[in-house]
């Protein structure tokens, strides 16, 4: 098992109370496994998928355990992390193409990042050539600055820098997102060739739009309004969802690159609740089809079927 997490809960301080943005999140990332994470935004997806790597302040560790490859990660200890981070467990941030550093030529930057990790360039230079040419990069790049790279050269600039020190797991937080249809797809495909060639073990691909992760994931995780909804192999989440929410986020699919931000969700009355004050029981329940007393207890996530896993008191009850 390369991931495990077990209740995490992570809020963010603010001057009007806790934003419980990540509540008792429980789910296991097998070895080879992409698991999409997928739902509407502000359901908690950048949340989880960055409070594996760095809990930066308004972010607080409310509770939880996490392992990787059966070693406790210090989440809570920023310091102690430092060990883990871009060796172990690297992120792909939302904007990390425009996150470089635009004043440092691109190999500088590596050279000065591996450094902070006490990693020794030269040693790693040779596998860094095989994989700009891997992903049809021209070794010159490392003499370049970032302005000088197109949108999806550095996005695979990026992807390379990430995974140099073969990490367990590597999040990738929407990095499709700014990128036209084609390149979308190459980056969808590399992800995939990354994960074949073994130079990461696991990763999260975070996105609003469920369509990319068609060609990526083997699994896909549904969030809503800060809690998991669903998580189950790619093919049963499109073809057979069973938590009321994903059926009606699949039903209302948009095409190839919409977001759904851009898109309200027909057939769905309402908005998700705030999570300044959310309610009790079911999160959805205000807003589902199928909702009864029950619902006003929080549902447990649990197996219905083979690595699917749903939290809805309607399925507990025709499983039991
Ligand atoms: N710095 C912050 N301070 C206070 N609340 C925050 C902060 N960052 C996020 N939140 C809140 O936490 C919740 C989860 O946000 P998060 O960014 O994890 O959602 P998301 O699903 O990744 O959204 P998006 O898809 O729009 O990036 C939201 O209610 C959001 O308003």
């Amino acid at each position: 098992m390369a991931l495990k997490v077990e209740n995490l809960t992570v809020y963010y301080q603010t001057l009007r109370g806790d934003v419980h943005a990540l509540e008792h999140a429980t789910f296991q990332i097998a070895d080879g496994e992409i698991m999409g994470l997928a739902g509407e935004s502000g359901c908690g997806k950048t949340t989880l998928g960055h409070s594996l790597i760095v809990l930066f302040p308004p972010m607080k560790y409310i509770g939880g355990q996490v392992w990787l490859d059966n070693e406790e990660l210090p989440i809570w200890d920023s310091e102690r992390m430092n060990a883990y981070r871009f060796h172990k467990v690297s992120l792909i941030p939302q904007y990390a193409m425009n996150a470089m550093n635009p004043i440092r030529k691109i190999g500088k930057m590596i050279q000065e990042l591996l450094e902070s990790r006490k990693v020794d360039y030269k040693e790693v230079l040779p596998e860094l050539k095989r994989r700009l040419d891997l992903v049809a990069l021209p070794h010159d790049v490392l003499q370049m600055y970032p302005i000088e790279l197109s949108g999806g050269m550095k996005q695979r600039m990026v992807m390379v820098i990430s995974s140099l020190l073969n990490p367990s797991l590597l999040i990738a937080d929407e990095i499709t997102s700014a990128l036209d249809v084609a390149t979308q797809k190459a980056v969808a495909e590399m992800l995939v060739e990354f994960r074949d060639r073994q130079f990461v073990k696991s990763m999260i691909v975070i996105t609003h739009d469920i369509s990319i992760l068609y060609q990526v994931a083997d699994s896909i995780l549904i969030m809503y309004a800060g809690v998991l909804a669903e998580k189950a192999p790619t093919q049963s989440i499109i073809e057979s969802p069973r938590h009321p929410y994903t059926r009606l986020l699949i039903s209302s699919l948009p095409e190839v690159g919409v977001r759904f931000a851009d898109k309200r969700l027909s057939g769905i009355p309402g908005n998700p609740p705030l999570l300044l004050d959310p309610p009790i029981g079911c999160r959805f329940r205000d807003r589902c089809p199928l909702a009864f007393e029950r619902c006003l207890e929080e549902p447990p996530f649990i197996e219905v079927a083979k690595d699917h896993y749903v939290a809805c008191w309607r399925e507990f009850e025709n499983h039991a």
